[in-house]
C-alpha cells in the first residue's frame, strides 16, 4: 500500500497556496508561450512541407483548446492514448478524482497532467518533424545563452580546480603515496570544495523558466554570479551538505582500503536532474568535480523522457549543451543581422544574449572547450551516464516509487548518494503535502527515508508551499520579516530566494 501519512495535499482551489496563482495565471501563460513557439516554427517551415505545416496548425488548435479549458475551469479530460504505459495511471487517477476541474484539483497531479497532456499533442503526431519536437527547446537554449557571464566565471573556476586536483594526484603518485588525502586538513579542504561545488549546483536551480517567465538578461546575471551565491548563503535554511560529504568520503576510504577486486572501487552518485541549460551546466560541474576527486567513480544522470515543466532536461538537452560548448564562438555569436524574416514576417533571430554582446574571445572559447573535452570524454568512457525513465513524469509523489517503479527504486539503492535537484523533485519527495514545517525531512519522504536503502540529498531552492525540516519558529519568523502582516500564505517560499539542502541516510 502507498504511504499515506494523512496530511492534506496542496490544491488549486486554495487562495493561500501558490497553486491558486499557478492554475489561473502561470499555466495559461506557459501554454500561450507554447502556442507562440509552434506558431513561429510553422511560420519558418518551407511551403513544400505541406503535411508538417497542416499538423503544426492542428497542434496550435489543440494547445488553444487546452488553454481555453484551463481558463474556463473546465473538467480535466482523459489524456489521449499515445501508446505509453503511463497513460493508464493518469486515467485511473483522473477517474478516482472525479474528474476534477482545473481550479479545484490537487496541485501536483494537475500540473503533471498539464505537461503530460501537452506532450500527447506531439507524441500522437503523424509527421516525424512534430513527433520529436520539443516545444520548450528554444527557450531552454536561449536562457543558457543569456547565462554567458556566469558560464565563463564557473568554467574558469572549474578548470582551475580540476587542473589542481589532477596535478596534486600526479604529485602524490610520483612520491609513491596512495594518492588519497590523509590529513584532517586535507579532508577539511576537500569538504570545503565539495560544499562550494554543491552550492553552485544548488543555486543553478534558482533560474527556472516555468517560474521566471519574464526574466531579463540582467536579472539572470544577478542570480548567477559568485557574489550572489555568497550573499545567498544565509538563505540556505537547512544545510546538510556536511553529512552528505561524510558518506561519500567514508565510501571512498573504504573502497581504497579494500581495493583488491575489479569492482572494489566502484562508487556511484546519481543526480535526478531538474532544468536544462544553465542548471544542467552546473550539475555537470558537480559531476565532473566528484569524478575528478574520486568521491564518485560513476555519475548517473536522470533526465525526463518528455518535455516537462518547461525547462526540465530531456536527453536531447544534454547533447545540445555539449554541442554548444564544442563550438562556443558560434553559439555565443551575436544574433544574426536584423532583416532575416520567417514565413510570418517576424524577425527570425532568437532572443538570448543581447545584440550588443561582444563575440567570444579565443581565451574564453578555449575555456569552454576545456569543459567540453572533459565532460564528453567522461561521457564516452561511461563515467557520466544518462538514464531516463518514464517514472519521473508520472503524476504522483516519489512515495509511490517502491510499488510503481520497483526497477528505479532498486537501481537507486546501488548508488552511494542520490541527489534530487529542484523544487518539483522536492514536492514529489514530500508528497506536496501541507506538512508542519518542522516535520523531519526523513518522515516527509516516507518510503525513501530511513532503512529504504537509498541515501537522499535534496538540493532545492523553494518555489512552492511545501517545506519541512525547519527549526521551530523559522517559518513564522521569515513570514513576518518578508511579508509583514500578510502572513496567511507562505509567500516567502515561492520565489526561489530561499533554499533547503536536506539529507536522509537510508543506508544507516
Ligand atoms: O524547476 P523546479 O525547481 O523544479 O521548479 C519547478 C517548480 O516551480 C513551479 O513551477 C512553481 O512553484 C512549480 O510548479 C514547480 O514545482
Amino acid at each position: 500500500m502507498e504511504y499515506d501519512p494523512q496530511v492534506p495535499t496542496y490544491q488549486t482551489s486554495d487562495p493561500t497556496s501558490f497553486a491558486f496563482i499557478s492554475a489561473r495565471e502561470r499555466w495559461p501563460a506557459i501554454v500561450t508561450g507554447a502556442i507562440d513557439d509552434v506558431h513561429r516554427t510553422v511560420a519558418s517551415l518551407p511551403d513544400s512541407e505541406i503535411d508538417a505545416v497542416a499538423e503544426g496548425k492542428s497542434i496550435v488548435a489543440g494547445l488553444a483548446t487546452l488553454k481555453y479549458e484551463l481558463q474556463h475551469n473546465r473538467a480535466l479530460t482523459p489524456i489521449p492514448d499515445d501508446g505509453q504505459p503511463d497513460v493508464a495511471g493518469y486515467h485511473a487517477e483522473l477517474a478516482a478524482r472525479g474528474p476534477p476541474t482545473w481550479h479545484d484539483v490537487e496541485w501536483l497531479y494537475s500540473e503533471c497532467y498539464l505537461y503530460r497532456r501537452m506532450a500527447t499533442l506531439f507524441s500522437r503526431a503523424q509527421t516525424p518533424f512534430w513527433k520529436s519536437y520539443d516545444v520548450f527547446q528554444r527557450q531552454k537554449m536561449d536562457t543558457f545563452k543569456s547565462s554567458r557571464p556566469a558560464v565563463l566565471e564557473l568554467a574558469g573556476r572549474y578548470r582551475d580546480i580540476i587542473t589542481q586536483i589532477r596535478s596534486s594526484r600526479d604529485h602524490k603518485v610520483i612520491n609513491n603515496s596512495s594518492g588519497s588525502p590523509e590529513t584532517e586538513k586535507e579532508k577539511e579542504a576537500e569538504k570545503m570544495l565539495f560544499v562550494e561545488m554543491a552550492e553552485i549546483c544548488l543555486w543553478g536551480n534558482a533560474t527556472d523558466l516555468s517560474l521566471l517567465t519574464s526574466l531579463t538578461y540582467e536579472d539572470l546575471q544577478k542570480l548567477q554570479g559568485s557574489r550572489a551565491r555568497k550573499e545567498s548563503e544565509k538563505n540556505v535554511l537547512v544545510n546538510d551538505l556536511g553529512s552528505a560529504f561524510e558518506v561519500l568520503y567514508a565510501a571512498q576510504r573504504t573502497s581504497q582500503a579494500n581495493a583488491t577486486g575489479p569492482s572494489a572501487s566502484s562508487r556511484r552518485v546519481d543526480i535526478v536532474l531538474d532544468n536544462a541549460g544553465f542548471e544542467l551546466f552546473v550539475d555537470l560541474i558537480l559531476a565532473g568535480y566528484l569524478l575528478a576527486t574520486g568521491l564518485a567513480t560513476e555519475v548517473v544522470l536522470h533526465p525526463k523522457s518528455i518535455p516537462w515543466f518547461v525547462s526540465d532536461v530531456v536527453p536531447a538537452d544534454f547533447a545540445a549543451l555539449l554541442n554548444a560548448m564544442q563550438d562556443p564562438k558560434t553559439f555565443y555569436a551575436p544574433p544574426a543581422a536584423a532583416g532575416t524574416k520567417d514565413r510570418s514576417g517576424k524577425d527570425a533571430v532568437a532572443v538570448g544574449a543581447g545584440r550588443d554582446t561582444p563575440a567570444l574571445s579565443d581565451k574564453d572559447a578555449e575555456l569552454i572547450q576545456f569543459l567540453f573535452d572533459d565532460w564528453s570524454s567522461l561521457h564516452a568512457e561511461g563515467q557520466l551516464i544518462l538514464r531516463p525513465s518514464r517514472f519521473w513524469t508520472h503524476a504522483g509523489s516519489f512515495w509511490r516509487m517502491p510499488h510503481t517503479a520497483p526497477e528505479v527504486f532498486e537501481d537507486l539503492k546501488e548508488s552511494e548518494l542520490v541527489i534530487f535537484k529542484g523544487d518539483l523533485n522536492y514536492r514529489k519527495l514530500t508528497g506536496d503535502a501541507a506538512w508542519s514545517p518542522t516535520t523531519p525531512f526523513t518522515t516527509a519522504i516516507g518510503p525513501l527515508g530511513p532503512s529504504s536503502g537509498i541515501r537522499t540529498l535534496a538540493l532545492r531552492t523553494c518555489k512552492a508551499d511545501v517545506v519541512v525540516g525547519l527549526p521551530e519558529g523559522k517559518d513564522e519568523e521569515i513570514r513576518k520579516a518578508s511579508q509583514g502582516d500578510d502572513v496567511e500564505a507562505r509567500k516567502w517560499a515561492w520565489s526561489g530566494k530561499w533554499a533547503v539542502v536536506q539529507f536522509s541516510d537510508g543506508k544507516a
